[in-house]
């Protein structure tokens, strides 16, 4: 199994967010995370990270994620946060190559190898024109797709992504989610990804997970379940208690 989530109970206090969630991905899948603001979606990836107390498992190609802590470095998981604040100004080409911190010791310099992947990576997001420019500088939706290729680089197996096209136009949406098919069929790689943009799903392959409804489960993604969860969302939310 690459990812498997046994009877998780999650919350905050006394608000219970996710109630007995359970479901696994046997193999290298695109799953769509969706549900209504406050559904609990992040909270998922955060039990993920063990940044949230839980009840049940979650497990990464069999490891218990609460007992391994080197999810990260040792290239199981990788995370994209919904908002990624840099306070500094560095280069796009700096900031991208650090995405192959694994497999570089502490203190060891970049090399040129190094540089030429991450202008290849940019590249493949058509953003080769930024390399040179302060990422400070860079629009929302830019900022946005230059962390993309970050992760792209980092190559973990799993790959969690908190709303990864919020901030894109119509033409980025469509080519972001094509390229995370790809890393699927291409490069093996598992990706929950969590999105408002249903309309983007119906290409896809893969699954989604409806975390609005009262017993979530994966549903193969086809034009017919986005349409039916599209109507589920639209017809309301659960008071929140
Ligand atoms: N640290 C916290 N302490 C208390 N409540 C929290 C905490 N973090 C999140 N919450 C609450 O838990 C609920 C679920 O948050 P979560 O971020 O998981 O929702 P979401 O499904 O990702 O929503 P969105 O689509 O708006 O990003 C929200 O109502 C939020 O206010």
């Amino acid at each position: 199994m690459i990812v498997e989530v046994k009877n998780l109970v999650a919350g905050y206090g006394q608000r219970v967010l996710i109630r007995n969630l359970s479901f696994s991905v046997p193999a290298a899948a695109f799953v769509a995370i969706i549900g209504h603001n406050g559904a609990g979606k992040t909270t998922l990836f955060r039990a993920f990270q063990n940044k949230v107390a839980y009840q049940g498992q979650v497990l990464a190609k069999g490891h218990d994620l609460k007992h391994f802590p080197e999810a990260s470095g040792s290239g199981l998981l990788a995370y994209l946060p919904q908002k990624n604040i840099v306070g500094f100004p560095i280069k796009v080409q700096d900031l991208v190559v650090m995405g192959l911190f694994r497999k570089k010791r502490f203190f060891e310099n970049y090399s040129a190898a190094d540089y030429a992947l991450a202008a290849d990576t940019l590249a493949q997001l058509q953003l080769s024109h930024l390399l040179d420019q302060d990422f400070t500088t860079l629009s929302g939706g830019e900022q946005q797709l230059v962390w993309l290729a970050q992760l792209m680089l980092q190559d973990a197996t799993t790959i969690l992504l908190d709303e990864p096209t919020q901030q894109l136009d119509v033409y980025y949406k469509s080519k972001v989610f094509s390229l995370l098919q790809d890393w699927v069929v291409k490069n093996g790689k598992t990706i929950l990804c969590i999105t408002h943009d249903l309309q983007n799903l119906p290409p896809m392959q893969g699954y989604l997970l409806n975390l609005s409804k009262p017993n979530p489960i994966l549903e193969a993604i086809t034009p017919e379940s986005v349409q039916e969860n599209q109507t589920f969302l639209e017809a309301g939310r659960q008071p929140v208690l």
